[in-house]
């Protein structure tokens, strides 16, 4: 028996998305709240660096994932999985699904990167099987997942709030094209919010037309444990001239920001400073406004057995 899946006839079909990475342009600690966490407030951006995630309905019941990345939680732990059973907890599944995750990012880079997972696999199943209707009944779900998690149902430039899952879409109106350095090392997002509350301060105020001046609260408890960190973040301002340089998230990447592409001669300085350990790609800031219902990400494929 078919699954009655939106208009799905049978059980070959699925769809494939793009899993966007995040920069945070600006990060500001404002307190911290009764449930342990902080409040914040916080411009992200989606950008062109990501993952891919794709989903295909199978017979059955079972919920069947395998990643190509042995460094991240292959079963049940990985946050793919958790969305997909919350999906189905939540509006049911007529049917079983196979779910491929292929890590391009770097876990515990800053970059959103498993939350990014975790909502794209809420889209697919949203898009497969047409409910809910509303994207914003997927958001409980997916603030249940992560701070950052409902950021990505958007897919689009956003200030957020709360622990970070109040979402404001917002046009972005700064620079586009942007460089980013991994050093090779994680820093896990619990430990710099424990640094931070350790001794609060604000991270270094820096100017980002138009939005004037921009800062990474998290930055100083970083930066302190973290040389390299510090290191790259001044060499993207200094020696490579960034309009914007700046830690994302929690760490550990860091990005800088400009108008124009950085030249292909800046990339290779970078590489040859940071060597071979570290990650460092060009990326733009993805902004194309028709996002809110993902349309502009997701690439339908019909994947005939
Ligand atoms: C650092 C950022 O990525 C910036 O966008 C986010 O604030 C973190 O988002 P995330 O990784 O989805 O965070 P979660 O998985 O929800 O929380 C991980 C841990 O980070 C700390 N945390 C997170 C978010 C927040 N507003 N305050 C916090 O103190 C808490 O210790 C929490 O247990
Ligand atoms: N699909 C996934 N991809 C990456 N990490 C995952 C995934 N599922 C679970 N995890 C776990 O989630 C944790 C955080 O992963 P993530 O990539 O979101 O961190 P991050 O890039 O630092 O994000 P943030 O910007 O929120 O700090 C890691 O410890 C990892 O083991």
């Amino acid at each position: 028996m078919s699954p009655s899946a939106k208009g799905r006839e049978d059980t070959s079909q699925g769809i494939e998305l793009f899993a966007p990475a995040k920069i945070n342009l600006d990060l500001r600690i404002l307190g911290r709240r009764s449930d342990g966490f902080h409040e914040l407030s916080t411009r992200m951006a989606p950008v062109s660096l990501g993952d891919r995630l794709q989903v295909a309905l199978r017979p059955g019941r079972e919920i069947s994932f395998r990643c190509d990345d042995a460094r991240i939680p292959a079963g049940e732990e990985n946050l793919v999985c958790r969305a997909a059973r919350l999906f189905a907890d939540s509006f049911g599944l007529p049917c079983g699904l196979e779910i491929v995750l292929e890590k391009r990012l770097p876990s515990g880079a800053g970059l959103g990167g498993g939350s990014s997972d975790a909502a794209a696999t809420l889209l697919a199943l949203r898009s497969l099987f047409g409910r809910p209707s509303s994207l914003d009944a997927l958001l409980p779900l997916a603030a249940s997942l992560g701070s950052d998690v409902p950021f990505f149902l958007f897919r689009n430039p956003a200030l957020c709030h709360g622990r970070g899952e109040i979402v404001t879409p917002e046009p972005w109106l700064g620079p586009r094209m942007g460089l980013l350095l991994f050093p090779g090392f994680p820093v896990p997002t619990p430990w710099a919010y424990h640094a931070y509350a350790r001794n609060p301060r604000p991270g270094e105020e820096r100017g980002l037309p138009p939005w004037g001046p921009v800062r990474n609260d998290l930055e100083p408890a970083v930066f302190e444990k973290f040389l390299w960190i510090a290191v790259a973040r001044e060499w993207l301002q200094k020696e490579a001239r960034a309009e914007l340089a700046l830690m994302s998230g929690s760490g550990s990447s860091v990005f800088g920001l400009w108008t124009d592409p950085p030249e292909p001669e800046l990339v290779e300085r970078a590489r040859l400073f940071f060597g071979p350990e570290a990650w460092i790609e060009t990326f733009s800031i993805l902004s194309d406004g028709s996002s809110r219902n993902s349309g502009a990400l997701l690439t339908e494929s019909s994947h005939r057995d």
